[in-house]
């Protein structure tokens, strides 16, 4: 807690936190962890357009999911660095990692921090986001290729960032930053409303298990955080090559009231990606746990038990705008289907 009750050590963390945080003054500990802990809103529609602000946020930040005692969608891996990786932390860090106020632990967002993103990226340019950025091939190459926008990548994983500022300092490039957090945090409070122009979820962890589901990124109160960051007319752009998880994706989406499928109806029959699993029935042959998952019927076009018919559709072609990481290569060579998925965000 100190982190941020003590406003004068925070000040000193970096250049960057010190330009935005807002420290709490006189609030008592106990009022901060109780904010902290505030139910889950149906609605986190902000309560103005446009470019977000401070107190917009907080009121959002009053709506966030109870982060103190969430399910998160990963596993606590090692902070450790080693050679190249330490290297290019020690070379690239001050430059490129956004140093936040945490909360808790030590990949929490303290609920009070606001990003500035001008002062972050020294200059005003459309934001893409993208969540579980893992080696950073895929953040590293869009923003070499579209040098007008502004990248901001968000890992839990260490090693994985010191990766992608390996890529990003070597090619010396200017428009991307990362942050070491959990990224519903970040959508939740760190980002304003409506600041953000795509939102990029590629290959979240699937968590097979019926009972880790519960674990996945993209769920119900994400779909909320989602449309929260993104502004009008916004993208959140989806790829997972786990059929059961592509179904979850396309069901959390296609609920939300603030999202429209770009692709909406497209893909479906014998094109789905969906269809071609059931037919190939290959993730009975790499994953074991998804089989069955893969083949429960999303449509009364579903013929009889491991045989299905896709007719919702909805899968968007693959993304040009997304390198091929070594993950999706990977989910390739063992024959897998990649799902696509593109929402717009409504207009408020
Ligand atoms: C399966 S990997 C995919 C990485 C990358 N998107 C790719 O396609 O190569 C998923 C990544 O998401 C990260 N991750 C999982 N949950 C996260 C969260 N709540 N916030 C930020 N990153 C997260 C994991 O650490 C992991 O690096």
């Amino acid at each position: 807690m100190k982190a941020f009750i003590d406003a004068g050590n925070v000040h000193q963390c970096t250049l960057q936190v010190s330009q935005v945080y807002q420290p709490h003054g006189n609030i008592p500990t106990t009022a901060i962890l109780k904010e902290m802990t505030h139910e889950t809103s149906s609605s986190h529609t902000p309560s103005s357009g446009g470019t977000g602000n401070a107190d917009g946020d907080t009121e959002t930040a009053h709506a966030a999911e109870p982060f103190l005692t969430r399910t998160v969608s990963f596993v606590r891996r090692g902070n450790r660095l080693q050679g190249r990786r330490q290297q290019a932390w020690n070379d690239y860090a001050e430059k490129y990692v956004i140093d936040v106020p945490r909360d808790k632990t030590d990949t929490s967002v303290h609920p009070d921090f606001v990003l500035d993103a001008h002062a972050a990226f020294d200059r005003e340019a459309p934001l893409v986001v993208e969540i579980g950025s893992g080696l950073g091939e895929a953040v590293c190459h869009a923003a070499e290729q579209d040098p007008a926008r502004n990248f901001l990548a968000l890992e839990v994983y260490k090693p994985g960032l010191a990766q992608t500022l390996l890529r990003v300092g070597q090619k010396g490039l200017r428009n991307v930053r990362v942050v070491q957090a959990n990224a519903p945090e970040v959508l939740a409070t760190m980002l304003p409303a409506g600041s953000v122009s795509e939102l990029w979820v590629f290959f979240p962890d699937p968590w097979h298990k019926t009972r880790h589901h519960k674990r996945r990124l993209v769920q119900e109160s994400f779909a909320g955080l989602a449309a929260r960051v993104l502004e009008p007319g916004g993208l959140w752009r989806l790829a997972t090559d786990w059929s059961s998880y592509a179904i979850q994706m396309r069901d959390v989406a296609d609920a939300s009231e603030d999202f429209d499928n770009v692709h909406a109806g497209e893909r479906s029959g014998a094109d789905s990606p969906l269809t071609k699993v059931w037919e190939s029935g290959v993730e009975k042959v790499v994953g074991g746990a998804p089989v069955r998952e893969g083949k429960l019927p999303v449509s009364t076009g579903n013929a009889s038990e491991g045989e299905g018919m896709d007719d919702i559709g909805g899968w968007a072609p693959r993304f040009e705008g997304r390198a091929l990481t070594s993950f999706e290569q990977k989910a390739h060579e063992a024959g897998r289907e990649i799902f696509d998925l593109a929402y717009r965000r409504k207009q408020r």
